[in-house]
């Protein structure tokens, strides 16, 4: 852990190859949390040692052959990691520089706020890929970041998401689109400055009009540009807002048609570095608001989700171990590994 000056304390997970979490990386996060908590923190930034692994989710060793009171320690402290990071009462980031699968997308679901790397990377939870069934509270995770209905079929599916499918859905292309529509198109004189809804009445009534002289087309089609480029945002937004109301009335996928992303992430950013700043800048956010408000308020939000498990944390633990135990479970695990194995040799 590095606590910079603002006071933001930067948590770099480092267990190679794969930062995968076993009994001791959780250990070692739970007593960090506890230590950024004391401190005092203006809040935490979790990131990784790896270039090109943010955690590979559960180390399967732990769960592959297990001793049986070191899986239920194991459990247990995963539980503790998730209850200590999600209900936080300090800001959390995650500076997701690499692959995020499963308990690395848990990981980062837990925190406020998620700035992922752009480039080839992947974040999801894929257990019901491998066999596994991921308990309520890494569903609740996943269900309160991205909405319901998404994060169902992710689950269901064990979608992992790219970088750009798991960014948020963002409508403001502004200054982009207007660049593209760009300076007036045709030579020729201009129009005073008018408010919009007057150059667009005007102009309609002259394109309705049989006899228009060039010049003045010149002029109205001019002053049709120059409305296009200055209220293009509104117009975007509301034709985008009108196409997804009759997309949802006809049942149509909208994430299909590519237009609508997920959310699962907030920002990417084109390295570590600037990953970290971004998540420093949205903690900076919270500069102004009384400590005690903000995670109070976090924590009121968030007390379902984690009241759940804390009610239910013993048949949590033993549906876990009963899981883990089965003989098909045990073969998948064997089969998941010898093929990671197989992979990492190529
Ligand atoms: C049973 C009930 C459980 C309910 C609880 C459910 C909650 C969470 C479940 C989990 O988190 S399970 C873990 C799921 N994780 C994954 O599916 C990721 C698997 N790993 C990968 O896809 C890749 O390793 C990677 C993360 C994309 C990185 O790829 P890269 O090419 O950089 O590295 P590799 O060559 O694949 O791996 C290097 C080395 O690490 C070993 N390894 C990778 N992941 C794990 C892991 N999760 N646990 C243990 N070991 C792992 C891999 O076998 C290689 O080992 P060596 O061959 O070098 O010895």
């Amino acid at each position: 852990m590095a606590v910079d000056n603002d006071g933001i304390a930067v948590v770099t997970l480092q267990r190679p190859p794969v930062n995968s979490l076993n009994l001791d990386l959780l250990q070692a996060m739970n007593n960090t949390f506890d230590d950024v908590a004391k401190n005092k923190s203006k809040g935490m930034i979790l990131t990784s040692a790896s270039p090109t692994v943010f955690s590979a989710g559960l180390d399967i060793m732990e769960m592959y052959k297990p001793d049986p009171k070191r899986l239920e320690t194991f459990w247990v402290t995963l539980q503790d990691m998730w209850l200590k990071l999600f209900g936080a009462s300090f800001p959390t980031a995650a500076a997701i520089n690499g692959h995020a699968p499963a308990g690395g997308c848990l990981i980062a679901t837990s925190c406020e706020y998620r700035v992922m790397l752009s480039g080839k990377f992947t974040i999801g939870l894929n257990e019901t890929a491998l066999g596994i069934v991921p308990p309520t509270w890494i569903q609740d995770s996943l269900r309160h970041t991205i909405p319901t209905r998404q994060a169902e079929i992710a689950l269901t599916t064990g979608k992992m998401f790219t970088v750009d499918e798991a960014l948020k859905w963002r409508t403001n292309r502004g200054a982009e689109g207007a660049a593209r529509l760009g300076p007036p198109v045709l030579e020729g004189p201009q129009m005073p400055p008018r408010s919009p809804d007057q150059i667009l009445n005007k102009t309609l009534k002259m394109c309705l009009s049989p006899k228009m002289a060039l010049d003045t087309g010149i002029i109205k089609l001019n002053a049709l540009n120059e409305y296009l480029v200055t209220e293009r945002t509104t117009i975007v937004d509301n034709a985008i807002t009108f196409g997804i109301k009759k997309c949802n009335d006809m049942d149509i996928n909208i994430q299909k048609r590519g237009r609508r992303k997920v959310g699962l992430i907030d920002e990417t950013a084109a390295d570590k570095a600037e990953a970290i700043e971004k998540c420093k800048k949205f903690i900076k956010r919270f500069d102004k608001i009384p400590s005690l408000a903000r995670g109070m308020t976090k924590q009121i939000f968030r007390q379902e989700v984690l009241q759940k498990l804390l009610t239910n944390r013993q048949a949590d633990t033993k549906q876990f171990l009963d899981l883990v135990n089965q003989p098909k479970i045990q073969q998948s695990l064997e089969l998941y590994l010898a093929m990671l194995k197989q992979k990492s040799q190529k």
